[in-house]
């Protein structure tokens, strides 16, 4: 096992930010901790890598416990925190071969791995560059590239992409596979849980602190009773017709409003032919139409009645 945290429990004052929180890790795992803003994600990560004492609880890495002083463990630990954090005075190279050298003496090896990181992150051409030079998105890659140039077997990654442009977000998930391929655990966290969907073999939803679900994300669906979502631009839809779809025994839920009527089927069923043809029936003109398959978001609502996060935006 990579990682067993058990029973973990962490206050600040009154608040409790993780209320007996047990999971674990397996090796070859890309395990997301999904959750609201304020869910406890970076406390949990904060707790595991022993920069936060917790009140209640074990945590072992690598079938050992961790604790402050497990430098071994530590080496072969790389962080990727959701503040960039490097040195402002020191150049793209300078930074990553500082970061190794924590972990890595041999000054010829760091040399070939700091010259890895830059090619994994594609920061050729960007070397000489102070920070303050850089793009947002490349910012973010150095603050990746410092954390894996020492080629831990396990990575924490903490919210890596926030505020991060579409282009370099699709990169910085490519790296991750990738660096998933090469034999490295990955523990991510996200508010964003299309990013999760793409990258996680698993997966556990926290919510105040607690685990509120976890499993594949197929596993995760398959919890709800809800199947695909169909949208239709509707000019004008009678309340007639639309008390009819709802009658209808695979629907789950009918709304309309704004011109769009959307439908959401129970699990398993499939309804697009037959609204379909329920509208041309009753000769009501729709436009596009869109049908999706539940997310990782009608989980979360379905088991809080909360939406995981406001609007839809990447901000
Ligand atoms: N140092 C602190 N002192 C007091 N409360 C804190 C502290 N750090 C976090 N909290 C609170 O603990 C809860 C969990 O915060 P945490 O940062 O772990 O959540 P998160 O899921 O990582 O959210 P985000 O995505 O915003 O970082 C929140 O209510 C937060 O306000």
């Amino acid at each position: 096992m990579i990682i067993r945290v058990q029973d973990l429990v962490k206050r600040y004052g009154d608040l409790q930010a993780l209320d007996h929180l047990s999971f674990e890790v397996r090796e070859g795992e890309i395990f997301g901790l999904l959750g609201p803003n304020g869910s406890g994600k970076t406390t949990a990560i904060n707790c595991m890598l022993s920069l936060l004492r917790y009140d209640k609880g074990e945590i072992r890495i690598f079938d050992r416990p961790m604790t402050p002083e497990s430098y071994k463990t530590k080496a072969e630990i790389g962080v990727v925190m959701q503040d960039v954090a490097v040195f402002d005075v020191l150049t793209v190279e300078q930074n990553i071969d500082y970061f190794c050298g924590l972990y890595v003496r041999d000054t010829e090896r760091r040399r070939r791995l700091v010259q890895e990181a830059i090619a994994f992150t594609g920061l050729g051409g960007f070397e000489g560059f102070l920070p303050k030079k850089l793009s947002g998105g490349l910012l973010r890659r150095l603050n990746i590239a410092c954390g894996i140039a020492h080629k831990p077997r396990l990575i924490f990654m903490d919210e890596p992409t926030v505020a991060v442009d579409p282009q370099s977000r699709n990169k910085i998930l490519e790296g991750i596979k990738e660096l998933n391929r090469r034999g490295a655990t990955i523990i991510y966290t996200s508010h964003y849980m299309e990013e999760v969907e793409q990258i996680c073999s698993r997966i556990m939803i926290l919510d105040h602190g607690r685990e509120i679900a976890s499993g594949t994300k197929q596993a995760l669906k398959s919890m709800i009773d809800l199947g695909e979502k169909n949208s239709f631009e509707v000019y004008d839809l009678p309340e007639e017709e639309l008390r009819e779809i709802r009658g209808l025994p695979e629907v789950a839920e009918a709304h309309y409003q704004d011109n769009m009527l959307v439908v959401k089927s129970h699990r398993g069923s499939n309804i697009l032919e037959r609204l379909l043809e329920f509208l041309r029936s009753r000769g009501i003109v729709f436009g596009r139409i869109y049908s999706e398959q539940p997310s990782l978001n009608d989980v979360f609502l379905e088991i809080t009645g909360r939406e995981l996060r406001d609007g839809g935006s990447h901000e």
